[in-house]
């Protein structure tokens, strides 16, 4: 729970080093610290970013998120995201799949949709628990904007490296066109003495959208780097958000992006003893928009695709599709057996991506 005082994170796990990203830098437009994270982004897929300038916000969003789940479950559920495909609303413990096999997951999330916060309070894609809509202008908005400035900017970065003209990558995510894109706070129970390879809380996946902006204060998440066979943690660092690539960058960029596998397994250690909080926000391309690699606007990325004939660059699917497809799938209210499962899998299989 956020506000007490924590076990710290233990020295005794396989922890990543990944590297670390100081947005100031990179805003400010320093070469060095731009060509940093872009070396992260074509090796691990995940970084830690400092200075992001959002600590205000991500508190709210947290106070936000205790405020919701502390609402009557029967409550939360006339929010309920559904079977359909549609990922906005709330999801209960146990409303998806960790595996093949249909393990429940341990998560809890409310998710709210960037299009919703723009347009408020217009509705565009659902209503919210009214703790949610009385906090919109004051807590949600100021999250999303703050959330949309960090992602384009490294939207605009990628687009320059990989050879892109100029906005491509940013048209691509449009803040006022219809998208995917939207904030998640997740809460997990205490899982004392839990091991950690049966009993994920969320099981492994890489990201359906494009770049994901998270904070979480205890440990939890693990993640497979490309070309690595052994789960590791990402250690929390206080002030410091950790960013990811998903699905839709690696499919633009012919697989130069790389989205990697991860999942969220009991906090190690004493940590287990306690709630799991975290915030994400994930961007995701507009809509309409076709998932395949961009090689008509860029001879590099047309250079990578040629490099992994293996790999197939053309989905046939709209980012809503994809999005929608990979929700659906792991709901176990759509369960039919470990087709399902597989029916919800993204670049996963991709050599590329892993
Ligand atoms: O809670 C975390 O640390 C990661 C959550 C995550 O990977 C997701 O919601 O896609
Ligand atoms: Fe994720």
């Amino acid at each position: 729970m956020p506000g007490i005082t924590l076990p710290a994170f233990p020295d005794n796990v396989p922890t990543h080093s990944l590297p670390t990203i100081d947005f100031e830098l990179v805003k400010a437009g320093n070469q060095a610290e731009i060509d940093h994270l872009w070396e992260a982004a074509v090796t691990c897929g995940f970084w830690y970013l400092k200075n992001h300038g959002a600590e205000q916000e991500v508190t709210a969003m947290f106070d936000l998120g205790a405020e919701t789940f502390a609402l009557p479950l029967e409550e939360k559920m006339k929010y309920e995201q559904g079977d359909s495909g549609r990922s906005c609303g709330y999801k209960k413990i146990g409303g998806n799949a960790v595996d093949a096999a249909g393990l429940p997951d341990m998560t809890e999330f409310l998710n709210v949709t960037k299009d919703d916060v723009l347009a408020f309070p217009e509705v565009v894609h659902r209503t919210y628990p009214s703790t949610v809509t009385a906090a919109i202008p004051s807590v949600v908005h100021p999250f999303v904007c703050k959330s949309i400035e960090v992602n384009n900017t490294i939207l605009r970065i990628f687009t320059q490296k990989l050879g892109l003209p100029e906005g491509t990558l940013e048209e691509l995510h449009a803040r006022d066109l219809p998208s995917g894109s939207e904030s998640r706070v997740i809460r997990s129970p205490p899982m004392p003495g839990k091991d950690t390879a049966d009993r994920p809380m969320i099981g492994s996946h890489t990201d359906f959208g494009s770049l994901a902006f998270l904070h979480n204060i205890l440990g939890g998440l693990q993640v497979l780097l490309p070309g690595e066979t052994q789960w590791a943690y990402v250690k929390p660092i206080p002030g410091h958000a950790i960013c990811n690539v998903g699905d839709a960058l690696t499919v633009f960029s012919g697989g130069i992006l790389k989205s990697a596998v991860h999942r969220v397994v009991p906090p190690p250690g004493a940590q287990g003893e306690y709630e799991r909080w975290s915030l994400v926000f994930f961007t995701r391309p507009n809509n309409t928009q076709v998932l395949r690699a961009l090689v008509e606007d860029s001879p590099v990325i047309m250079e990578s695709v040629k490099q992994y004939p293996e790999v197939v660059f053309e989905t046939g699917s709209t980012a809503e599709e994809w999005f929608s497809r990979r929700t659906k799938y792991q709901r176990l209210g759509n369960r039919e057996g470990s087709q399902s499962w597989a029916a919800s899998r993204g670049t996963e299989h991709n050599p590329v991506a892993r």
